[in-house]
């Protein structure tokens, strides 16, 4: 048990989570669990190994490449996706933990604070990698959705999304179902994936010491019909070990409904090693390493000075706040934050006074049931994935209980980026 742990904040802390209303920015929780940084932060997690990202455009066949060569190259492409996609998972869910000693309750982005960076090509010494930036912005902010695009225009890669969470509680733990999708293209290769999101809840509450687990399954869907389908699960498992997964490769979406289909299989932990071997049984670590997330260090993206920032931008905005945090000065952080929101009350009082909705400032929402959108990868990816299209728990498939009701997902437009004037990477 950590010190926090016997702390009266915490155990108040814990009351509070029970009764908890859904909505987690809504708890106030003890200063020494506030994270100085905004979730708005949390889309840089994406694209942290940017070699990995891009490496598949680098698996191309020859133009007079025969089907098997075509076929083969294609499963090269979903194996390195797929290894890019295990990659991201120890930055998106324990970097915290690694650099602060535990899960913390990140700031809650205010509508419309943008954070932008950029990975220059530190890794190629012929620059084939080239620049990848990222562009995060929070679209809405009751429920709080941040969507992202990354780009390297160098190799034609795109990786656009946007989450939105739902929380719940148990006796011990937070329960999370993710929503939004990621949507990665590769323009030379006229190829795409449909990435879901898993479920994950936060264990160590108790010993006021919490960390995220994920569960469930997720899946990367392939224009070219290969799909990947990650299980996910925590120390319970047979293997003992937190952050347990297993991932199939399959040749498509029906051939998925049978582990015995699986062209190859990958398990292990997605914070440390993994291991592959063809076909359906599970490997272990006798066979060939896949992966090692503690062999290589994440890419930290650069970010401009805070006196370069427009006011928009997260480190800029949430300065004085991430200052008594970093000071757990629990007055000023109210102090400040208080700042904050009655800035924000104001704008919404203007906005409805005036009748002008906040705009989005480089994403749209796209309503795929209204017949604006005919075709596009979306809806080609979640057919041949049987995926719902509707605003359901991320990977929830079609004809299930969720899939049903409002079908609006946010979208990059890439215009209104290249037509940006205020704000610079
Ligand atoms: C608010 C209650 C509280 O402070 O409880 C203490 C604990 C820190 C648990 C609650 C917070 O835990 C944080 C973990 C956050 C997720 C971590 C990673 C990701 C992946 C990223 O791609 C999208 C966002 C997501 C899902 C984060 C969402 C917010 C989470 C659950 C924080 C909880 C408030």
């Amino acid at each position: 048990m950590t010190s926090f742990a016997q702390s009266s904040s915490w155990t108040s802390f814990l009351k509070s989570i029970a009764s908890f209303n859904g909505d987690l920015s809504s708890l106030t929780a003890p200063p020494f669990i506030l994270s100085p940084t905004s979730l708005s932060e949390y889309s840089q997690y994406w694209a942290e190994h940017p070699d990995l990202l891009v490496e598949p455009n680098f698996l191309q066949q020859t133009p007079d490449a025969s089907k098997e060569e075509v076929d083969a190259m294609a499963l090269k492409r979903i194996i390195a996706v797929t290894k890019w996609f295990i990659a991201t998972l120890r930055s998106q869910y324990c970097s915290r933990n690694e650099s602060m000693g535990s899960e913390k309750k990140p700031l809650n982005p205010f509508l419309g604070e943008v954070f932008v960076g950029k990975w220059e090509d530190t890794e190629t010494t012929d620059g084939s990698l080239g620049e990848t930036i990222l562009l995060s912005e929070q679209v809405s902010h009751h429920p709080p959705v941040t969507a992202y695009a990354v780009h390297n225009a160098k190799n034609s890669v795109v990786l656009q999304g946007y989450n939105g969470i739902r929380s719940s509680i148990s006796a011990t733990s937070i329960n999370v179902k993710q929503y939004g999708h990621a949507l990665l293209e590769y323009k030379e290769l006229d190829e795409s994936y449909l990435i879901t999101l898993p479920p994950l809840h936060i264990e160590g509450l108790i010993s006021a010491s919490p960390f995220v687990e994920l569960e469930g399954t997720s899946y990367i869907q392939s224009s070219n019909g290969y799909i990947t389908v990650v299980e996910y699960s925590g120390r319970g498992w047979v293997s003992g070990k937190k952050n347990t997964f297993k991932a199939r490769i399959y040749k498509d979406q029906l051939s998925s409904n049978k582990k015995e289909n699986a062209l190859l299989s990958i398990s292990g932990q997605w914070s440390g090693k993994s291991y592959y071997a063809k076909g359906y049984s599970s490997p272990n670590s006798k066979n060939d390493l896949f992966y090692d997330a503690q062999a290589s260090e994440p890419h930290h993206l650069k970010v401009k000075p805070i006196e370069e920032q427009h006011e928009l931008e997260s480190r800029k905005a949430w300065l004085k706040v991430a200052e008594a945090i970093k000071k757990s000065d629990y007055d000023l952080i109210n102090e400040e934050k208080t700042l904050i929101e009655n800035a924000q009350r104001d704008l919404r009082k203007q906005e409805a006074e005036s009748g002008d909705k906040w705009q989005t400032r480089w994403f749209d929402y796209v309503n795929y049931l209204d017949g604006t959108v005919s075709h596009d990868a979306f809806l080609n990816l979640t057919n041949i994935s049987n995926l719902s299209i509707r605003n359901a728990p991320s990977g929830s498939l079609k004809g299930s209980k969720y899939d049903e009701g409002e079908a609006q997902h946010w979208r990059i437009n890439i215009q209104k980026w290249q037509d940006e004037k205020e704000i610079k990477i």
